[in-house]
């Protein structure tokens, strides 16, 4: 029998505005887990999110997760564990999701504020983390509050994992993960996971994921004289690290994606006649690839052949090179230590350490041919895996037809080309199914300037995980 959703609904839409306030405090909260002098900000986010999770009624714990690697006396943020509810006869849900953000500065060419929400009259909000991931996280904590301010008991016990690690590789989780869903541990009850952490492949239909690509990422530091140079009192005197490093990064890949380190490629799982159907069925179109991109600058004419190399193909992402001159002006510097930054999003059937002999091996060899009396040193910086599952379980049945409840269309079945290497974790460790339930769109620019969430896709996705609590609760054990 369909649930009666009607009262939920109306407690949602009555509570909207006191659901942005909370994502205006949230994004208030610079929580960069990449910098390290934000980290008492991130932790600021994480005490926020406890004093909410405990107006709402449920049990929180803050878990610290101890010295971040690599780092003097810098602490990892904690991960912050919830649970609402635990009557046996129901079934657990766990969620998960993240409260640290990338990087940004309104110098980086921001219409607004980035730390300030900021609404359009289109209901655009604007800020870092709207979309990725404070609002989806928030949207969890609003389908609590309706609930209790609508008298409506949860339909199923909820578990949640919030952390402030994954924009910089999820450090010290997949311990934590492990242990916590052995017997005992705060997420062992959990029947099936639910994470809201991607987007959907265009701005209309909602979809439900199944896969990810992996991220493996990659610094090369070249240095040479013993500090920064005057070009014009040493250049063509001395050799200069910033040209090793372009030379070398520019054989990393070419201007039509193809990854030239030999081994990458001969990894990839091959392409089924069976699985080559799937792309032209999917509700896709190179206009919306080119609406989410901004530009007609997409590599391939058709949407087959972008879906995927978006989903099932690996590629190779130049990021940014630390050291650099990159001001305005024209300084004529010759910086005496660069570091260029680059990561590989894997795919199946590439394995992690294999795809790391190849890039050392290839820069190396690359970085030889230039005869240079400067040093270089290739590194990983951090790794998470690829993650492919089978949308053919209850969990997916009943985010499909939330979805059908909420917005009155099917849902597509996507891969998604981005990572949250804890989600393989997660299936290992709990051994259930795990679900990824996109509420943001493809024009929501995660980890770029003007990062947005629309008003709609928070209010209609609070609806959706609501609904889909109900819709789990209701499914066929299958
Ligand atoms: C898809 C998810 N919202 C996300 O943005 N994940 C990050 C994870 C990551 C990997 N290295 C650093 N962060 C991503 O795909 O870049
Ligand atoms: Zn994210
Ligand atoms: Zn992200």
């Amino acid at each position: 029998m369909a649930p009666n959703l009607d009262p939920y609904f109306k407690q949602v839409d009555k509570l909207s505005e006191s659901f942005i306030d909370r994502l205006r405090k949230a994004v208030a909260i610079p929580s960069v887990s990449a910098d390290d002098a934000r980290r008492q900000d991130v932790v600021k986010m994480s005490e926020f999110l406890v004093s909410e999770l405990q107006s709402l009624g449920a049990h929180v714990e803050s878990r610290p997760l101890g010295l971040q690697p690599g780092k003097k006396d810098l602490h990892l943020p904690p991960v912050i564990v919830a649970r609402h509810g635990s009557d046996p006869s129901k079934r657990t849900i766990l969620v998960y999701g993240h409260y640290d953000v990338q990087p940004a500065l309104k110098e980086d060419g921001w219409a607004t504020e980035p730390f300030t929400l900021s609404i359009d009259d289109k209901g655009r909000m604007y800020g870092r983390g709207s979309t990725d991931d404070k609002g989806p996280v928030l949207g969890w904590l609003n389908a609590i509050h309706a609930h209790r301010e609508a008298g409506i008991p949860l339909p199923v016990n909820l578990l949640m994992c919030f952390e402030g690690m994954e924009e910089y590789g999820s450090e010290g989780l997949d311990a934590f993960i492990e242990k916590e869903a052995a017997k005992g541990g705060f997420f062992a009850n959990a029947d099936a996971v639910c994470i809201s952490d991607n987007y959907w492949l265009g701005t209309q239909k909602p979809c439900l994921t199944y896969g990810l690509r992996g991220c493996n990422y990659y610094t090369i530091a070249i240095h040479g004289p013993g500090q920064d140079l005057h070009s014009g009192l040493f250049g063509g005197a001395t050799q200069e690290p910033m040209t090793d490093l372009t030379r070398v990064m520019a054989r990393l890949v070419d201007t039509a994606g193809q990854i030239q380190i030999p081994g990458i490629k001969e990894m990839v799982a091959p392409l089924t006649e069976e699985e080559k159907g799937i792309y032209g069925k999917i509700e896709y179109s190179m206009a919306n690839l080119h609406e989410s991109l901004g530009s007609e600058t997409g590599i391939f004419a058709d949407k087959e052949n972008t879906l995927m190399a978006r989903w099932r193909y690996p590629s190779l992402s130049i990021h940014g090179v630390e050291g650099a001159f990159s001001a305005p002006g024209a300084k004529t510097v010759i910086p005496a230590k660069v570091i260029g930054k680059f990561s590989i999003r894997t795919v199946p059937d590439m394995e992690s350490e294999k795809v790391d002999r190849c890039v050392f091996e290839y820069v190396k060899a690359e970085f030889a041919k230039l005869k240079s009396k400067n040093t270089l040193d290739v590194q990983l910086m951090h790794a998470g895996n690829w993650w492919v599952a089978s949308p053919k379980h209850w969990n997916y049945t009943a985010a499909g037809r939330a979805v059908e409840r909420v917005y009155g269309v099917q849902p597509d079945l996507t891969r998604e080309g981005g990572s949250i290497p804890v989600t393989l974790t997660f299936e290992k460790a709990t051994g259930k199914n795990v679900l990824l339930l996109p509420l943001g769109t493809s024009t929501d620019a995660a980890h770029s300037i003007n990062e947005k969430f629309d008003r709609r896709n928070y209010i209609e996705g609070t609806k959706l995980l609501g609904s889909y609590l109900h819709y789990v609760a209701e499914e066929e054990m299958g």
